[in-house]
Order: structure tokens, then sequence, then C-alpha cells
């Protein structure tokens, strides 16, 4: 549960505009956890109210004061798929319904924009740092309850948020009639299901075909596949910063990582080359990861709202830096280099 002086205390914080978090707040450039950390609660409860959603749905800001604090219980302490992740993926689906305008110009509708925030902040709910695959290696009671249907961690993810939404106070849905409550709770699912990489990689062919025809907000399977591509463009927006903020991302990643595959070596598994610290080299990996699934992203954004391209070049700019890391490492002939100390 979350104390009543916590949440007396985030619900009176005059929230007000967002620039009193930074000038700098709705742009693109802009590293959300540049911001300290204590006040992360109180920027979520501002991007709710900047964007219409408190005053449109009827939500008590003291139900939605509970609501982000048993969210930000709700995550565990992984070095990456922690709340500050959380909080930088509600961000970045922030600034695309901002810049993009994405309600402004019918592309989404406002129970799609609470829908996507929601979704966001609540995608990695109790993240042990492990993959979907390493459940199943470790019989693990997730793998037990979801593995028959994948992405066992994104169906945890969900079960979660229905949790908190379901707990005494925090449920920021409850003023919604009964068709707009299921309706919101299914698009919340498939909006975290959709954070399943092999779940994207699956309807990429369906998302050029979309971004070349056009994108018609009349057809509900296209209203699904942008929920989708908006996922995991947030999902991934670390990539898309700065060179040494995105860097610092992928060092906590691959912390991640290695950590899961010294688990599995220890389980007498063998671990695949991105999780093996031994044999990992990361600036090749980052260099796929960026070229195979980040870039393809916001290319397709790019190609469906230009206000977007920034974006996408700041990836590309990102993938050069990899590319230099790469060259430089390899000709000191560092094959053999602690693949972590690259870093520093
Ligand atoms: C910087 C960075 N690098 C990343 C490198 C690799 C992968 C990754 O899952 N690769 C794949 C590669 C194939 C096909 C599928 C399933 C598996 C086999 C594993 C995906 C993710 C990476 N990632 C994420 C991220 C995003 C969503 C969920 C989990 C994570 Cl960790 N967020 N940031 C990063
Ligand atoms: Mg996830
Ligand atoms: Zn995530």
């Amino acid at each position: 549960q979350v104390s009543r002086e916590e949440t007396d205390q985030l619900c009176a914080e005059n929230t007000g505009s967002v620039a009193r978090y930074s000038p700098s707040f709705t742009a693109w450039e802009y590293f959300p956890r540049d911001l300290e950390e204590r006040r992360w609660p109180a920027a979520v409860l501002a991007m709710y109210e900047d964007l219409g959603l408190v005053h449109r749905f009827g939500i008590e800001r003291s139900t939605l004061a509970r609501f982000v604090l048993m969210v930000r219980k709700g995550y565990r302490d992984p070095p990456y798929h922690n709340f500050s992740h959380a909080y930088s993926v509600a961000h970045f689906a922030y600034l695309m319904l901002k810049n993009l305008q994405l309600v402004e110009s019918r592309c989404l509708d406002d129970l799609e924009s609470l829908s996507l925030l929601t979704a966001c902040l609540c995608h990695d709910l109790d993240h042990r740092g492990t993959t979907n695959s390493f459940q199943v290696a470790s019989r693990s009671v997730l793998a037990s309850l979801y593995s028959s249907e994948g992405s066992v961690m994104e169906q945890h993810h969900f079960a979660q948020s229905v949790c908190i939404l379901n707990t005494d106070g925090c449920n920021i849905l409850s003023e919604l009639p009964p068709k707009d409550y299921t309706q919101c709770l299914d698009m919340v699912r498939g909006m975290i299901l959709a954070t399943d990489l092999s779940r994207h990689l699956s309807i990429m062919t369906e998302l050029e075909a979309m971004a070349t025809g056009g994108y018609r907000s009349c057809e509900p399977r296209h209203r699904r596949l942008l929920h989708s591509l908006l996922m995991t463009a947030a999902d991934l927006s670390d990539q898309t910063k700065r060179w040494l903020s995105s860097k610092k991302a992928a060092k906590l990643v691959y912390r991640e990582f290695f950590s899961q595959g010294d688990m599995e070596k220890q389980m007498g598994n063998d671990p695949s080359e991105m999780m093996d610290r031994e044999r990992a080299f990361i600036p090749k990996l980052q260099i796929q990861f960026l070229d195979d699934i980040a870039l393809p992203v916001y290319s397709l954004m790019g190609s469906l709202f230009p206000a977007c391209e920034e974006v996408y070049a700041q990836t590309k700019a990102n993938r050069r830096c990899w590319q230099r890391m790469a060259d430089i490492c390899s000709r000191r002939n560092a094959t053999n280099v602690q693949s972590i100390d690259v870093f520093d």
C-alpha cells in the first residue's frame, strides 16, 4: 500500500504546467531522467493533466496520485527495467501525443490517449531483469502461468496493472462508463503485449504496408497497429536521445543481460552471445539492435509523422557513434576487452 501522507503530499503538489519540471520538458531531446527522481511522480501527474485526461475522464487527483505511487511501488530494482524506465517510456508517449498532435489530428481519440499513457507507465510492472525465454528455461512461476500464450512477462505486467487498478482508491478508470472501461482495459492489454519485441517483429510487414499506403484511422486494424508501433517507439526511446544518455541506457540493459547469462551458466545452459559477458562485443550488438529493430521503428514513425523525423535522425547519429566505437575497439584489437569496460 501507499502511505496517506505520501499521497496527500503528491496530491497537494501544484503540478501546474509541465514547464515547472524543465523548459524543454516537451522537446524530443529532453531526457526525462535528468529530472530529480523524487519529482518523477509529480511529473507523471502533470503529464496526465497537461493532456487533459484528468478533466476529460473525471479522474480524482488523489486517485491518480495513489495510482502513480502504487505503480512506482510495483516496480523492482533491476539495472534497467525499474520505475525510471517506466517513467521515461510514459514521457516519450507524452511527447508523441503532444508533438505529433495525435488526438488533435484524430489519429487517436481521448480514450486511446489515456490507454497509451497508462499502458506505458505499467508496461514493465514487476520486471525481474530477465527475458521471456529465461522464464521458460528456468521454469519460473510466471512461465507456468503464461507460457502457453507466449509473451510471459508482458502478460504478467498486464495482470499487475489490473491488480493496481483494483486496489482501493487507485482506480483511475472508475469514472468511465462500463463500455469505455472495458475498451480501455482491452487497449491497455494489447499495448502492453505489443512491447514483446517478438510480437513487434511479427507485425513489421503490416506496419511497413501501413506506412507506405498511409494511416487510415477508420480501419480498426490500423488503429491497433499504430498502438503497437507507438508502444515500441516509446519502449526504445532511450536510443533516440543524446549519445551519452543512450549509451548509458544501453550499458544498463547489458548489465541485465549479462547477469541473466551468468545465471544461465549456473543452470548449466549456454547463454546467447548477447547475454554472455565473455563473448558479447557490445558495439556490434548495439549496431545490430539499432539496424534490425530500433531504426526501422523510428523510420516508420518518420514516414507516418514528419514531425518525428528528427527522432530518427538522432537515432541514426547514435548508430554512427556505435560504429566509431566498434572501429576503435577492433583497431585496438581489443576483442578480449571486458565488453563492459568499453564504456568507461
Ligand atoms: C539498448 C537495447 N538493446 C537491446 C538489444 C536486444 C534486445 C532484444 O530483446 N532482442 C531480441 C532479438 C531477437 C528477437 C526478439 C526476441 C529475442 C531474439 C531478443 C528481440 C532488446 C534491447 N533493448 C531493449 C528492450 C526492448 C523491449 C524489451 C526488452 C528489451 Cl531489453 N531496450 N533497450 C534495448
Ligand atoms: Mg517489457
Ligand atoms: Zn520496457
